[in-house]
């Protein structure tokens, strides 16, 4: 399984190709829908997401609900490049040079991607490193979690930190069935919406102050048997590979597992999970400091990534510069921007998690059709399941 995305945030639209996705899985495209309008949503969110509507059109791979096993082609269309195309379009030539960005905004791709790739206007760069490409991902990740559904694992992204404000006390419900009505039914994905109104408000101030704000989230994925991954490679370690994933995200900065850096604190003996065993449930944990992951591969408990975001890096009042036409010391152009997007981030790294999860069991088991995968999966499972006697 691949994929891979094509799109400038003004452009046209975003394309997405999916490979090696098994046939005859049900795709259910509202649901797709559903979660691109829930990365809109976040509150704040600044002023592109009035303008969109993001929607997911099908265009290869799929045929009345199912996979037919070939690649899966995704369209999304840019409602903005309306007030776009005789600026950015491919037949564009922009003979007045609107929109030309030549003060690069620290904290962005802008000056390092113009100085790679030999271009005078910064826009060349800043309209692909844009975040807006992580529609796409997450209509891609949600596909791939309609897959994983099937085999009963399920992920959830939700909000635990923004500027410097934490959840004061634990999420009420304890696994993602009961966690996602709760973080789905808030517009910042917090898992206790008791604590709205205070994280609102956090928001409001960074508002009212002109600056931007980061924060934390957790991905929480339910359902997966022991042994996925592996402790042979480095390349085929899970922890790895998520955590690759995860880091790919733009702004996300740091990615941690179970406790994460209070690991290098514990006592080594309250940092691991002690192993236990019953005849009803065979080999459990009496604790989950590791997030669910020991040697690379998953070992039976609930995986919990932690992933931090850094402020948003345009700035309303523009960061110093330089302007690469005349290295004379400038202000930062000032893109329009949104005050925070944590919500948004934590929904993108839950489809980042569902397609790397994807990718590993259909590189692990064999997966041509839907019901291939899931007997060999079964019997897998079944497996590590019988050394419970
Ligand atoms: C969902 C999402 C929305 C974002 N929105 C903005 C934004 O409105 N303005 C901005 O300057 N950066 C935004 N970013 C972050 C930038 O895209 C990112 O910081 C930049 O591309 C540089 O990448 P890096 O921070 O990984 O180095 C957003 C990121 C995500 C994940
Ligand atoms: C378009 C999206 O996010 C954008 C990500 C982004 C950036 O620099 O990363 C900058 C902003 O773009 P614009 O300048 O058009 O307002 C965000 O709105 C999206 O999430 O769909």
């Amino acid at each position: 399984m691949d994929y891979l995305t094509a799109g400038e945030s003004h452009g046209p639209m975003l394309t997405g190709i999916l490979t090696g996705m098994p046939a005859n899985v049900p795709i259910d495209i509202a649901a797709i829908d559903r979660q691109l309008t829930l990365r809109q949503n976040g509150y704040g969110r600044g002023g592109r997401m009035r303008i969109e509507h993001d929607t997911v059109t099908v265009t290869a791979g799929v045929r009345a609900g199912q996979t037919t096993g070939s690649p899966i082609g995704l369209l999304i269309k840019n409602r903005d490049y309306s007030h776009w195309q005789d600026i950015i379009g491919a037949a564009a030539t922009n003979p007045d040079h609107l929109r030309e960005v030549t003060r690069p905004r620290p904290g962005h791709a802008d000056l390092v991607g113009g100085l790679k790739y030999d271009q005078q206007d910064l826009r060349n760069i800043l309209e692909r490193a844009s975040a807006r490409s992580t529609a796409m991902m997450v209509a891609l990740g949600t596909m791939t979690g309609q897959l994983l559904n099937t085999l009963g694992i399920r992920a959830l992204g939700y909000v635990t930190a923004m500027g410097g404000h934490r959840l004061t006390a634990a999420p009420v419900p304890v696994d993602v069935a009961g966690l996602t009505t709760i973080v789905e039914g808030n517009d910042l994905r917090l898992p206790d919406d008791r604590q709205l109104a205070a994280f609102h408000a956090v928001v409001d101030a960074a508002k009212a102050a002109h600056h931007t704000i980061g924060g934390q989230f957790t991905v929480r994925i339910d359902g997966l048997v022991p042994g996925i991954g592996s402790m042979q490679n480095w390349r085929e370690r899970l922890d790895g590979r998520l955590a690759g994933a995860l880091v790919s995200i733009p702004a996300i900065k740091a990615v941690s597992f179970g406790d994460g850096p209070a690991l290098g604190d514990e006592p080594g003996d309250q940092a691991q999970d002690d192993i236990t065993w019953t005849p009803a449930a065979g080999y459990g944990r009496a604790s989950n400091h590791l997030g669910g992951l020991e040697g690379g591969m998953t070992n039976g408990q609930p995986l919990l990534i932690h992933a931090t975001m850094k402020p948003i890096p345009t700035q309303p009042r523009g960061l110093p510069t330089v302007d690469v036409r005349t290295h004379a010391a400038a202000q930062a152009v000032n893109e329009r921007a949104d005050v925070t997007a944590v919500p948004a981030a934590s929904l993108v790294a839950q489809a980042m998690v569902q397609l790397t999860l994807a990718q590993v069991i259909t590189e692990s088991f064999s997966s041509a059709t839907l019901s291939d995968l899931q007997t060999s999966y079964r019997a897998f499972a079944q497996r590590t399941e019988d050394r419970k006697d």
